[in-house]
């Protein structure tokens, strides 16, 4: 039987955080002209990441409360139940040990779950992934004309492709020069036919990412891979027009990463082709087990092994370290804070720093798969608001597009701004170094939400008197600034397990199970169920409610 979950709303720290709510008047610029010694105070450090946590609106007080309900609902015993691998994906009955495809591979003691030696596996499974990029990078591995692997296309979804494109695009100046990889994820025909229409057919190798080998798009995405690679093949005069040809033409150009490695085989992938992983890896939390074969193609199996030394380091602090300075439990209470007690919904992330410009997108399914929940663990309805909604774009872009809504906007937007000291292209702008002005903008955005703009500081510009009211800015807009050395393989493993444990510490908070994603089903079903209609079927059409009935008929009239 589980743990039943503990109702946040019943601890006596959440009834001190409400009275305690109810009584604060934030105001920033007061704490920090009375506390000088506020941002030292509240500045932390996880492995490589400077966290500046004093422009949140919390006191000393608040943030011992939110230790307190840490405490009240025994974050760090779960914490390290998930480490031991206990099946805290309750509605799965499953392990989650994602920290586990980290571990170091003398780790001690070894890690055995339901019978399995875990370090063992994860190892040998890093050695064959290691390997083969090894071979694919020296060229050893070849195509069918005995050409060298220029292009890898990645062909997965969610967490089979969201997790390596942002590490990718975050990592590109350690990609090896020769190589490029793509990533084919939709199913709309334009991202298969766009990513491959310039394509060598002899010097591509696809990677079918799938953790079930089921997933609609995939797989049709790999069909309409494959079936390109024949045709191109055939065309330039590569291949015999043999079944024998086309066979082997798939065993050189297609590999597979997946837990179902009989799957694959049947999609016509030798499985000694195959990388596989385990059910007690979340597909939002896999970027870091084979599915990131591109990436260890891509930067090498050393930067890939960096990467995840990266990992390893926040959760050993996470592990390690009390609450009181533990940066991703105190991020995720600070977001509890928010949501349940100051009533926001959403969460921006904003990274200064143009590689990351896919982190959002990837933080997405990553807080909202697993903290989108109604109901706790065992099934009882939640009694408190949820997973708030994570969105963001790289600033300085964001600055010009909706960061008007963030400083004057009515409501509340808690804020993550993220920024490293080198940059990977150091230009200069006549002798003006270009990213520290990019940097200027970083601390200038916090600053002015913290502190605002008064009346009387809008009129001393000799702003007429009229025009006052719109030029003021409240201040008391919360952010926390990341800062990092530079963005390295080991950083950017470091930002992912920053995120993964303040999710699961918002989870812990709510009682949920933030390893399922139950919400996903309906719509797949639903698609399954309707397709025949889209392709003309009238009885399937006649079943449809008569919304959806009309918006196919529309559809195919459309279609001609
Ligand atoms: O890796 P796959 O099994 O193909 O799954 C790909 C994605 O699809 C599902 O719908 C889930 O919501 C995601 O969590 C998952 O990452």
């Amino acid at each position: 039987m589980p743990t039943p979950p503990i109702d946040p709303t019943t601890t006596s720290a959440w009834q001190a955080l409400s009275e305690h709510e109810s009584t604060l008047r934030p105001d920033l610029r007061t704490w920090f002209a009375e506390d000088p010694e506020r941002a030292q105070r509240l500045t932390l450090q996880v492995a490589d990441l400077t966290v500046d946590l004093s422009k949140n609106l919390v006191t000393d007080e608040t943030l011992a409360l939110l230790a307190r309900l840490a405490d009240d609902v025994h974050l760090t015993d779960r914490f390290e139940a998930m480490l031991r691998g206990e099946h805290i994906n309750v509605t799965e009955d499953r392990a989650v040990l994602h920290t586990a495809l980290r571990r170091p591979a003398d780790a001690e003691p070894p890690l055995v779950v339901d019978g399995q030696h875990v370090d063992d596996d994860v190892q040998a499974v890093l050695g064959e992934v290691a390997e083969f990029a090894e071979k694919v990078r020296s060229g050893e591995w070849t195509g069918v004309t005995g050409e060298a692997v220029r292009t890898v296309v990645n062909i997965g979804i969610g967490g089979s492709d969201l997790g390596p494109v942002m590490v990718y695009e975050a990592l590109e100046p350690y990609v090896a020069p020769e190589l490029e990889v793509r990533f084919v994820s939709n199913i709309d025909p334009t991202d298969l036919a766009q990513k491959t229409q310039d394509l060598d057919p002899t010097t591509t190798l696809f990677i079918v990412a799938s953790k079930t080998f089921t997933t609609l798009e995939t797989l049709t995405n790999a069909r309409l891979a494959r079936q390109w690679l024949w045709d191109s093949l055939l065309a330039g005069g590569h291949i015999a027009d043999t079944d024998e040809a086309r066979r082997d033409a798939v065993a050189q150009h297609f590999v597979a990463v997946s837990t179902a490695l009989d799957k694959v085989a049947d999609f016509g992938i030798d499985p000694a082709n195959a990388f596989g992983f385990w059910d007690w890896v979340g597909g939002r939390y896999s970027v870091d087990s084979a599915i990131g074969t591109s990436l260890a193609i891509a930067i090498g199996p050393d930067a890939f092994g960096e990467l995840l030394d990266g990992f390893h380091a926040v959760d050993e602090h996470a592990r390690t370290t009390p609450v009181a300075r533990n940066v991703p439990f105190l991020m995720g209470l600070l977001n509890i804070w928010y949501v349940n007690f100051l009533g926001a919904h959403t969460h921006a992330v904003l990274p200064y720093a143009q590689q990351l410009h896919r982190f959002p997108a990837y933080l997405q399914q990553l807080t909202m798969e697993s903290n989108g929940k109604s109901v706790h663990w065992d099934g009882t309805p939640v009694t408190t608001q949820t997973g708030e909604v994570f969105w963001g774009e790289p600033g300085t872009n964001g600055q010009h597009a909706f960061y008007q809504l963030i400083h004057q906007g009515t409501r509340l937007v808690p804020a993550d701004f993220i920024a490293v000291a080198t940059p990977a292209y150091p230009l200069s702008d006549g002798g003006t170094d270009v990213h520290a002005l990019f940097l200027a903008n970083f601390f200038a955005q916090t600053k002015a939400l913290a502190f605002g703009k008064t009346a009387d500081e809008v009129r001393a510009e000799g702003t007429p008197e009229e025009i006052v009211p719109a030029r003021v800015f409240s201040g008391n807009r919360p952010t926390t600034s990341i800062l990092a050395p530079a963005l390295t393989p080991s950083v950017v493993g470091q930002l992912i397990a920053l995120y993964e444990h303040i999710t699961f510490t918002q989870g812990v908070v709510w009682g949920i199970d933030s390893f399922d994603q139950w919400g996903v089903e309906l719509g797949k079903k639903l698609a399954m169920e309707i397709a025949p209609a889209v392709q003309g079927d009238t009885a399937a059409l006649a079943a449809q409610d008569p919304s959806t009935r009309a918006l196919i008929e529309k559809y195919l009239e459309l279609r001609g």
